[in-house]
Parts: C-alpha cells; sequence; structure tokens
C-alpha cells in the first residue's frame, strides 16, 4: 500500500513511539491527524512539523481517548479537512500497575472504542475506503511481564482483539487489515521510573530490570521502521509483529484443525 495521499490518524501520538510513527508516515507522504491528550507536547510537535513538512500534511487535536465525545469530534474534522481515513494507529497507552483501572480504560477499552468510531469512516460497507488499523500491543503481549500483570492483560487483549477484527474484517468484507505491533523494551517516558510504575509489585523491580538487561532497549526510529512494515505490506492482515533489538518476527499462534 503506498502512502502518498493517504491519510492516518494516530492516538498518543505526541511523544514517544506515536512521535516516530507520526514522522515515518510523514516521510513516506501521508498526512497525519495527530491525538494526543497532552496539549502542550501535542502543539509543539506540530509546530515543529509544520515547519518541515508544511501546514497541510499535519494537523494535531487535544483529544482524550478515554472520551467518546472528544474522539467523535476528532475523526469527523479529520474527515472534513481530509476527507476520510485509511489508517488508524492505536498507539496510546500507560502502564501504572497502582492505578490499574485507568490502565484497562486507556490501553483496552479506549482502542476498542476508537477502532468501532474509526470504522464508521473506514468500513467499505459504510462507504469508506477501507485501509489499516495498526494496534500498538507489546511484547507482554505475547509473553507476560511477571511485574505488570495488569498491563499484561491490557497487551494480550489488543492482540486478541486486533486477530478476531481481522477476521471479522475479512469474512464481512470491511476490506480494513488489522495488526498488531509487539516490541519490547523502547526508550521512551512510559520505560522510565519503573518501581514507580509497579504498584503492588515494586518489590519485582529488580527482576524485571535483569529482563531489561537480558532483552535490551530499542530505540523509537526502529520501531517505526517495523511498524511501517504492517501498515504498508498488503500480506500482512491479523498478524502480531514482535520487534526487538536483535530482528524482528511474526508470532506463530496455535491452529485448531
Ligand atoms: N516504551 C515501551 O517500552 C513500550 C514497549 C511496548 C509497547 N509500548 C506501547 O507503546 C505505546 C506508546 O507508548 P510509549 O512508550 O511511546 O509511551 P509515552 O508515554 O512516551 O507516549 C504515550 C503517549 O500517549 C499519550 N496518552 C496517554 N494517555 C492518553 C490518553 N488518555 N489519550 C490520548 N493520549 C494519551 C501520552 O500523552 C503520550 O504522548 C503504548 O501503548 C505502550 O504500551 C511501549
Ligand atoms: C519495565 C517495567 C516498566 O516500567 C516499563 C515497561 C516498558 C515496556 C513494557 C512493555 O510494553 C514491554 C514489555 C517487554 C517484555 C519483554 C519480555 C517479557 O515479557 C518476557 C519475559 C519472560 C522471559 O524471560 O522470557
Amino acid at each position: 500500500m503506498a502512502l502518498i495521499g493517504k491519510v492516518a490518524v494516530v492516538t498518543g501520538a505526541a511523544m514517544g513511539l506515536g512521535n516516530a510513527m507520526t514522522r515515518i508516515l510523514l516521510q513516506n507522504g501521508a498526512k497525519v491527524v495527530l491525538l494526543d491528550v497532552n496539549n502542550t507536547a501535542g502543539e509543539n510537535f506540530q509546530e515543529a512539523l509544520h515547519k518541515e513538512y508544511g501546514s497541510e500534511k499535519t494537523f494535531f487535536f487535544k483529544c482524550d481517548v478515554e472520551s467518546e465525545q472528544q474522539i467523535k469530534a476528532a475523526l469527523k474534522k479529520t474527515t472534513e479537512a481530509f476527507g476520510g481515513i485509511d489508517i488508524l494507529c492505536n498507539n496510546a497507552g500507560i502502564l501504572n500497575e497502582g492505578e490499574w483501572e485507568k490502565t484497562v480504560s486507556i490501553n483496552m477499552v479506549a482502542l476498542f472504542r476508537v477502532t468501532y468510531l474509526a470504522l464508521e469512516y473506514m468500513n467499505k460497507l459504510n462507504g469508506g475506503r477501507g485501509g489499516v488499523i495498526v494496534n500498538t500491543a507489546s511484547m507482554a503481549g505475547l509473553i507476560p511481564l511477571l511485574s505488570c500483570p495488569v498491563y499484561t492483560a491490557t497487551k494480550h487483549g489488543v492482540v486478541g482483539f486486533t486477530r478476531a477484527m481481522s477476521l471479522a474484517s475479512k469474512a464481512s468484507g470491511y476490506g480494513i487489515r488489522f495488526n498488531a505491533l509487539c516490541p519490547g523494551f523502547v526508550q521512551t517516558d512510559l520505560f522510565i521510573n519503573i518501581p514507580k510504575r509497579l504498584g503492588q509489585f515494586s518489590n519485582l523491580a529488580d527482576e524485571t530490570l535483569k529482563l531489561v538487561d537480558k532483552f535490551k532497549v530499542l530505540t523509537v526510529t526502529q520501531v517505526a521502521e517495523s511498524f511501517l512494515e504492517l501498515v504498508t505490506d498488503e500480506t500482512k492482515d491479523g498478524e502480531a509483529l514482535i520487534v526487538l533489538p536483535d530482528g524482528t518476527s511474526y508470532m506463530e499462534f496455535p491452529v485448531l484443525c
């Protein structure tokens, strides 16, 4: 899928992985709508992008993915400004085992909601153009992370949702591919203050740091390059792409005959 002229929406776009995804989409010719709850970071990023790519290629909306009203408004304005949506990157996420209900709400409930609201514009059965939805999961969506049970559960939920939606889309004719991105540890804000994020599991901080030493840490650019494959390669549908510093691979799931 060539990205020239395509319209992408990225949640959690202001910082970290979302920021790198936005950049690689722009570099490949897409227009990108940036959604983020952090207004200052979002406006600063938009200003930088306007200088680099011109003001007609991007715009930023302050949008909390937990708010149905804000998502609806952002998607409506996106289609009014750019004529449709071809690519959705459900990337906003947090890791806070202390505030575990909020972790479920943002990482899973909000991701489902944004997807369903975006389908109203993207689904070919609703007059949309079809396209691709990439959900940011994690290695913790495939293998449990001992100090983060709720984060692990949300990311397993994202992988399961992605795979089931891919099947639903194929069987119904939505014209939309669904893929999950599963990076290991990535150098972003989510990765700092590890003990503080672990809540009642802070006693497992040292064990967690041993895992970080074992798996090593990715840069956002490395992850964005792998993300691009899920967006552009039309053969990738219902996949979970593992991204680690020593390479990438597609998860092989059991098949029941
Ligand atoms: N950093 C890692 O090691 C790592 C590894 C695997 C997966 N991930 C996943 O990558 C995604 C991005 O995380 P990151 O590491 O870039 O973190 P980050 O904290 O650097 O960036 C997250 C972005 O999401 C935004 N955000 C948070 N809550 C939001 C909300 N309610 N509505 C809208 N925007 C919101 C933040 O403002 C921020 O800009 C997350 O889903 C995370 O779980 C991260
Ligand atoms: C380190 C805890 C926290 O503060 C920061 C986490 C940052 C990213 C979390 C997540 O998205 C990445 C998870 C990566 C997990 C990698 C491997 C383990 O799940 C596998 C451990 C089991 C094993 O030893 O094989």
